[in-house]
């Protein structure tokens, strides 16, 4: 039997501790069995394996740190001095609520102050976050502080745009609603032009 050791989990509480990899297998044995299925059937046998995997992959956001990645800044950028906007990147994630996934796109934009940052870890960071269990508001207020509070920008703009399954798949059934979910900082709060700007150069 193979034994992940526990890791603390990312909001400490003493009473919950990662748990062994085996016993997030058993985990997915007892939903495949609570589902109604029987988790010994050669169908089924190798599917807790395939969904601890998944699990890592879906949930890789825990073990990263959107800081570091936006630890690499530059500072000569010719004096530019315009937002520098990321359209259309993609979120992949899962809602708190019901585990359920909420797929769309985040609109990342951001007015430099003395730091720039490479483009890519814009979009990192939003993986990062995305690769947790919370809320689309949570999601985006994450991406929000973790940019504001590592390159001291004169503004943020954050917009996601997702549908969630839990609202499509179950539930009340309703398909094709997307959530958008907005916040402003900086000059794009204090300048509606601005945040203006910002959702027409994103065309959501
Ligand atoms: N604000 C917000 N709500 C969300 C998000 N993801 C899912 N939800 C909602 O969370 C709510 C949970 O409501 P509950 O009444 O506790 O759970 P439920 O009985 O499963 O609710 P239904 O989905 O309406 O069947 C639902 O209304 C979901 O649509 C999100 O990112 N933000
Ligand atoms: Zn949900």
């Amino acid at each position: 039997m193979s034994v992940t050791p526990a890791k603390p989990v990312l909001v400490s509480d003493a009473a919950v501790q990662r748990p062994s990899r085996e016993q997030a297998l058993e985990a997915v044995r007892t939903l495949i069995a609570w589902a109604g299925d029987n988790p010994n059937r050669p169908g089924l046998i190798d599917t807790p394996k395939r969904v601890v995997d998944a699990y890592g992959e879906w949930f890789d956001g825990y073990d990263a740190d959107a800081g570091k990645e936006l630890s690499r800044t530059f500072e000569d950028v010719t004096g530019y001095d315009d937002m520098v906007i990321l359209r259309d990147i993609e979120v992949e994630s899962h809602c708190e609520h019901h585990l359920a996934p909420f797929l769309g796109k985040a609109y990342v934009a951001y007015l430099p102050g003395e730091k720039v940052v490479g483009i890519s870890k814009l979009a990192r960071v939003v993986e990062i976050y995305a690769r947790r269990l919370q809320n689309q508001e949570t999601l985006t207020n994450d991406i929000i502080e973790a940019i504001e509070s590592h390159l001291q920008p004169r503004g943020v703009a954050v917009l996601v745009d997702a549908e969630h399954q839990c609202m499509t798949t179950r539930g009340v059934h309703h398909r094709h609603v997307s959530t958008i979910t907005t916040r402003f900082t900086g000059a794009f709060k204090d300048d509606p032009a601005l945040a203006d700007r910002f959702l027409k150069l994103a065309k959501v």
